[in-house]
Order: structure tokens, then sequence, then C-alpha cells
């Protein structure tokens, strides 16, 4: 999995089209969404990833949790980003990574948003430009080599 983290002022997306045969099915107030003074999380799920989607959620969830407490935060957007790597892994395993990534931060207490899957959105970002605002991860299951 590759992330981009970037602590903003505000993050705000509007769904524009699919970008999936089958993207996620969504209501009405999720094609606009908007949170402030917020950690954005950009992830693309990778192949590799698929070897062990739970070790990957824990992995992510301490990543985030480490930026999260650095940048004194307590809100979260899990933002789904098919452009940080050219491994991706499949739609369906994805949706399932950044769901229980979501659901792992709520249950932590964190205020957490996530953009709709499977769409073309725009949407506006403001870094805050301090030298944490900008950051990125990798990480892959334990045993597992990336090429
Ligand atoms: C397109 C651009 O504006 C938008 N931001 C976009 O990226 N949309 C992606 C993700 O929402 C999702 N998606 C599919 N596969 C993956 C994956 N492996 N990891 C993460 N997201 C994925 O499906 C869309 C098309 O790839």
């Amino acid at each position: 999995m590759r992330i981009l983290l970037i602590h903003s002022d505000y993050l705000e997306y509007e769904v524009k089209d699919k970008a999936l045969k089958k993207p996620e099915e969504i209501s009405e107030n999720q094609k606009k969404g908007r949170l402030d003074e917020v950690l954005a999380v950009f992830m693309s799920v990778e192949k590799v990833d698929e070897q062990n989607p739970e070790e990957i959620v824990k992995k992510a969830v301490k990543e985030i949790e480490e930026v999260v407490s650095q940048v004194k935060t307590n809100n979260i957007f899990v933002y789904p980003f098919a452009h940080l790597s050219s491994e991706l892994g499949s739609p369906d395993v994805a949706l399932r990574i950044l769901k229980e990534i979501e659901n792992e931060l709520k249950n932590k207490g964190y205020n957490v948003r996530r953009a709709p899957f499977g769409y073309y959105k725009a949407f506006k970002l403001s870094c805050k430009g301090h030298p944490l605002a900008e950051l990125s991860r990798t990480i892959v299951p334990g045993e597992a080599k990336k090429e």
C-alpha cells in the first residue's frame, strides 16, 4: 500500500462520474463531502497487500495514528486514490481494506470520513505547509517482498 498524508486546512470533494463499471453504491449526501482541519490520507491498495489484508489494515492504522498524533488533529479523511502505484490491487479487496481502516479509526475515536470508491472526483485541498504537512508511507505484508 502507498499512502500520501497531507495535513490540510480542509479537504472537500465532489463525485463527478463512475470510474469503475461497478463503483461503491453511495447515497445522495455522499456525493459531496468536506472536513476542516484534517489529515487527508490518499491510499493506493497494491497487489502485494492481497497476501495479508488484515495485516495491511493494522499497519496502515498504526502509520496514520502516528502522524495524527504528530500534527495534532482528530479529523481524518480516508481517500481512495489509484495514482500512487503501478501495481494496484483489485477493487474488491481495495474497498474492503479501506472500509476496515475507516472502521478501525472510528473505533479508536477519530472523526473519520471516507471518500466514495470507484468514481472520478473533483477535490480541493489546502495543505498547511509545515514540515510534517506532507508525508508518504509504503507498507507491505510482513514476509512479502516488493518486486
Ligand atoms: C480517478 C480518480 O479521480 C480517483 N481519485 C480515483 O483514484 N478513483 C479510483 C478509486 O476510487 C478506486 N480504486 C480502484 N482500485 C483502487 C486501489 N487499488 N486503491 C485505491 N483506490 C482504488 O476506483 C477508482 C478508479 O480506479
